[in-house]
């Protein structure tokens, strides 16, 4: 609060009026700034131990550099509130992750301070670096900031980035925020390597790093001899990975204490260095008790209680497909003991925790590094072991060539457990499971499953470590299960066969994955309106069913498929092959309903389902939108009474 109690943040409506407040007042705009978030997210929900973390270096690096005109690029983005609430979005503060509300994420539509979009980690440096170069080709003078956490540090993109980097005399300045948390507790040498670095040196304030930015001036007889000095510090004195890699290292710092901040980065700004990194050391959850406490736990809430930290949870009536499959693979694998498990950095976004808790010495979690994820499952498989690499649908996007190269074509037998498939609700478009149906069902080979319900799941996974002849994926969504129950051990299917759930007559709606209740809703619907209608789940995205799937053709009007995927998915398939077969040219009308081919924003999945037209109501419209012009079509053959049903 200023003196006159106004809240500082009432007079902050654009990053000019923050730089125009007193240093002094600055200790206390961060106090409002995460109050404000924390009001904030106890009311929508979102990523909390994050930002609050941030608080401080949000409002030193606002203040020190002259964003929008200096790029500050956040890393993965779900820190950013506090620098959404400085950059004119606080009057949307509480619309975060809300339809048609702020992003949970930077996104360069958005604002002008986001010059770089994110969800996905690890991009923040190569991003960076482009824009560092496009400056000096344009010959402009801008900074280009990055914020990077230790987690996010961890995947291998970030140091393709710094070898590209450390080799040239761009000004980039890099800020590395060691909180010493990813999601989970961080893994790996480098995680180990930074607690390293912290424990030998006492945080450096003013006097000391300006000394190491000033040792290193000026740039003109700095040039000549970088490289020896260079050499001379990596060999000679030890210097940081950093340094060896070129960058010029600066830290470790407060990241809390603004009168340390201010001019470390004052110094980096005047400096005219090429790439720079700062080490920033910070709490995950800094500020909030419940959230220091237990920083992994509240890493993403729901809306909560601001005094306990208690999370409103609607009451689950049957349990999330992720449970299931961590419990499964228990079970299972305490009857084969080749049966691992591999995560990148989620142990318990993907169930993983609870596979860990039973089996610690058969876990593996490998940090963000979904490309090595996917390469380490496939060596782990060459030499005899089951893997189950566990990795939510869009970030296996990531190991796409891992996938291809290392695994499909050389059959390998890697299990991947496909979390998050479908649309994911309020992180929206960059964590949409969206694609993966398309981009693993053009591989040769692949088994593909989707899981109807959480008791198929079981069975999935049964099929999983039954099946040893190359590689086989099941992909499930994000949420609960439908609330069948559970088998005591799934069994294992017979690849690539479907199963007819309801029979009917004249529509046949083929169901991939778990919109098969949506599916038997709509069949009622359509029941009720004299269409009799057949539901099938395929099962199998890949290898199709191929006899099933000439059944539903030869006995019924119309064949729909349904799946919670873009184009290019299970439909494709099933078109292609009734194309093949000279289906489509005996009059069968066909459609495949996907998702539709744009990015979808964050909201409710339901209402996501809604506007993607992937629900009950959806597919009875479609049944409805096709028939009366196939029964004007088959009245002039003399089947004038479906027209009549039909409009009834
Ligand atoms: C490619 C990719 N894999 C996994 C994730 C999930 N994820 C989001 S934040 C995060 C941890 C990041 O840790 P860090 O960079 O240290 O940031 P902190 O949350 O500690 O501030 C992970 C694993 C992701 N967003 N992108
Ligand atoms: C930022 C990020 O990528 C993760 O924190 C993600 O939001 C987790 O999603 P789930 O809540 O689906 O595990
Ligand atoms: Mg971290």
């Amino acid at each position: 609060m200023s003196d006159n109690r106004t809240p500082l943040l009432d007079k902050i409506a654009s990053t000019e009026d923050l730089r125009r407040l007193d240093k002094s007042d600055l200790p206390s705009l961060a106090e409002e700034v995460r109050h404000e978030m924390i009001n904030a997210v106890s009311v929508t929900g979102g990523h909390l131990g994050a930002g609050l973390g941030v608080v401080e270096l949000t409002v030193a690096l606002h203040y020190v550099f002259d964003t929008p005109r200096d790029r500050l690029i956040w890393d993965v983005g779900h820190q950013a509130y506090p620098h959404k609430i400085l950059t004119g979005r606080r009057d949307r503060i509480r619309t975060l992750r809300q339809k048609g509300g702020l992003s949970g994420f930077t996104k360069r539509e958005e604002s002008e301070y986001d010059p770089f979009g994110a969800g996905h980690s690890s991009t923040s440096i190569s991003a960076a670096l482009g824009m560092a170069v496009a400056r000096d080709y344009t010959e402009k003078a801008h900074n280009v900031i990055a914020v990077i956490g230790d987690g996010a540090m961890s995947a291998g993109m970030a140091y393709e980035a710094m070898n590209n980097a450390g080799a040239m005399d761009s000004r980039l300045i890099v800020v590395l925020n060691d909180n010493d948390m990813s999601i989970a507790p961080p893994v790996g040498a480098l995680s180990a390597y930074l607690s390293r670095l912290l424990s030998g040196k006492t945080y450096r304030g003013l006097r000391e790093s300006g000394k190491q930015i000033a040792r290193k001036m000026p740039r003109a007889i700095f040039e000549h001899a970088r490289r020896a000095e260079e050499m001379a510090r990596g060999f000679f004195t030890g210097g940081t990975l950093f340094e060896q890699l070129g960058f010029y290292y600066v830290g470790p710092i407060d990241g809390h204490n603004l009168s340390h901040l201010l001019p470390v980065l004052e110094n980096v700004k005047a400096s005219e260095l090429g790439p720079i990194l700062v080490h920033v050391v910070t709490r995950k959850g800094k500020g909030y008790g419940p959230a220091e406490a237990a920083p992994d736990k509240l890493h993403g809430v729901n809306a909560f209680d601001i005094v306990s930290g208690t999370q409103f949870k609607p009451k689950a009536t049957a349990p999330a497909y992720t449970k299931v499959f961590g419990e499964t693979l228990v079970r299972e694998a305490r009857d084969d003991n080749r049966i691992v498990a591999v995560t990148a950095a989620m142990p318990a976004g993907t169930g993983l925790d609870i596979f860990a808790r039973s089996f610690p010495e058969r876990t593996f979690d490998v940090g963000i590094a979904e490309q090595h994820a996917v390469t380490f499952s496939a060596g782990l498989a060459a030499e005899g072991l089951k893997p189950f690499c566990a990795i939510y649908s869009s970030f296996l996007q990531r190991a796409y060539d891992q996938i291809m190269h290392d695994v499909v074509l050389q059959k390998l037998p890697v299990r991947f457990a496909i979390d998050r498939a479908g649309l994911v609700g309020a992180d929206g478009p960059t964590h949409a499971g969206a694609y993966d149906l398309a981009y693993l069902g053009c591989l040769p080979k692949i088994v593909l499953m989707a899981p109807a319900d959480e008791a198929e799941l079981t069975h999935m996974i049964a099929t999983a470590v039954a099946f040893d002849e190359g590689p086989i994926a099941f992909r499930y969504p994000r949420g609960e299960g439908v609330g069948v129950a559970l088998p005591e051990r799934g069994a294992p299917l017979d690849i690539g066969r479907g199963r007819i759930v309801r029979e009917g007559g004249r529509v046949a709606l083929l169901s991939l994955g778990t919109r098969l209740a949506e599916c038997l809703k709509a069949a009622d619907d359509l029941t009720s309106r004299g269409l009799s209608t057949t539901v099938a789940d395929a099962r199998f995205a890949k290898p199709i069913d191929t006899a099933l799937i000439d059944r539903l053709a030869n006995e019924h009007e119309l064949l729909l498929t349904v799946e919670e995927g873009a184009q290019g998915g299970f439909g494709s398939k099933v078109l292609g092959h009734l194309a093949e077969t000279g289906a489509l040219d005996r009059g069968l009308r066909v459609r495949a309903m996907t998702l539709p081919d744009r990015f979808l924003d964050h909201d409710k999945p339901e209402a996501q389902y809604e506007t993607a037209g992937l629900n009950a109501r959806a597919i009875v419209a479609k049944v409805l939108e096709i028939l009366p012009r196939m029964s004007e079509g088959r009245s002039r053959g003399g089947l004038g009474v479906v027209r009549q049903i039909v409009l009834t």
